[in-house]
């Protein structure tokens, strides 16, 4: 077989259902150090045609994730009755969409990614449960899953908890721990195909490669919570729930690591649903959004729609959070940020007068922002010079 250059010419990689990855280049008889070679090349994500045509599963017009007054709740464990989480909640995600779902502490964001999840019944402790109305997901009943359902969800649906970096198994390597999902359904996969999946994608989640034989416990939180990406991702499911993606990533590595939801997303068209407090954070890949507040949606739509008219005080906080992250300083120096470093530096200790920094840098017109840690300036509000 010649090496493949288009994604067309790839026969599907499925085993039991399942997809895996390809990059270009890819032939029958390549060594592990060639293939390693390529993983630095872009990798493409392959799913097969025929596995979006599988019976029940949504087509490209029908939204991927459909939720009608839905309801969540967790049993209370001292009182031994339900505790609802989330009340009402009806929204679509388009396929391919990004949703964000912002909301503070407790106002059911966990609730609503662990549900979506599907993952209700794997016997795990304080898991919420879907109390009323429906959900669907990639075609998926999530309400009342059929056996069939049930099999498919853990490929259909990808989710990233918070917590996802501490569940890798400590008894498997890196690469072992990645390619489980695979391995758990059918021990007979080639494990040269499989390596090299699990290779590309250490390499996309921005790890180096000799980390695939570490094991989790020799990693950082961070470093294990791409991991767990990793092996979220290795089934190529059709929906991703992230939860609090940013948690436990080094700020460093952040950019890396939403680049890379947005290349997902794009290359293979998986819907995605992003829980985070942070409104930032979401914006970083969306501007669609749903604005939980103690367990009911109070918003739904575009942010900057959203955030227009606030008829909620927690929508008011958000405008004010989000208007002050985008506002310059009070009297913040705006222009050239060489002659206004080199001046907030030289008044570090001493007397620093930004405004005249201000109308010294005016002159030079540029349209720069300098960042400047407050408390080491003293600096006059706008307009007040
Ligand atoms: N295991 C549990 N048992 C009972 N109630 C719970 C449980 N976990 C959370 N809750 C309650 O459900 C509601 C929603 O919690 P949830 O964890 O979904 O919020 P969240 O928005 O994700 O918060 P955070 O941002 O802090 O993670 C809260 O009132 C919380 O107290």
């Amino acid at each position: 077989m010649p090496p493949c250059r288009h994604w067309a010419e790839v026969p599907p990689v499925r085993t039991s259902g399942t997809c895996l990855l390809r990059s270009r280049g890819e032939g029958p008889r390549q060594t592990v150090r060639e293939a390693f070679r390529l993983v630095r090349r872009p990798w493409r994500v392959l799913r097969a045609p025929e596995c979006g045509r599988r019976r029940g599963v949504d087509t490209v017009e029908q939204p991927t994730i459909v939720a009608e007054d839905l309801s969540i709740a967790y049993i209370e464990r001292a009182a031994g009755r339900p505790h609802e989480a989330l009340s009402g909640a009806t929204f679509t995600v388009e396929h391919g969409g990004i949703l964000g779902v912002v909301g503070t502490a407790g106002s059911g964001k966990t609730a609503l990614g662990r549900v979506l999840s599907g993952r209700g019944d794997e016997g795990r402790d304080s898991w919420p449960f879907i109390s009323g109305g429906s959900l669907h997901a990639a075609g998926l009943d999530l309400r009342y899953p059929s056996r069939a359902d049930r099999r498919r969800l853990t490929l259909d649906i990808g989710y990233l908890a918070q917590e996802s970096g501490d569940g890798l198994r400590n008894d498997l390597t890196v690469g072992e721990n990645i390619a489980e999902p695979i391995l758990s359904r059918d021990r007979s996969f080639e494990r040269r195909r499989l390596g090299r999946a699990a290779a590309m994608l250490i390499d996309a989640v921005d790890l180096e490669l000799g980390m695939l034989n570490k094991f989790p416990f020799e990693l950082s939180r961070g470093q294990r919570q791409r991991v767990a990406l990793a092996q979220a991702l290795i089934v190529e499911p059709k929906v991703l729930i992230v939860d609090e993606p940013a948690q436990g990533v080094d700020i460093i590595a952040r950019p890396a690591l939403f680049t890379l939801l947005e290349r997902i997303n794009a290359a293979r068209q998986c819907t995605m649903v992003i829980l985070s407090h942070d409104l930032a954070t979401v914006q970083r890949l969306t501007e669609d959004i749903l604005v939980l507040d103690r367990g009911f949606v109070i918003a739904r739509g575009r942010i900057d729609d959203v955030l227009a008219k606030p008829d909620h005080p927690y929508l008011l906080r958000m405008r004010e959070a989000r208007d002050f992250a985008r506002a310059p300083l009070p009297g913040l120096v705006e222009r050239d940020a060489l002659l206004a470093v080199d001046r907030v530096a030289d008044g570090l200790f001493g007397d620093f007068d930004a405004a005249t920094v201000q109308a010294e840098a005016a002159e030079l017109a540029e349209e720069k922002l300098v960042e400047q840690r407050p408390e080491f300036a003293r600096f006059t509000k706008q307009g007040e010079d």
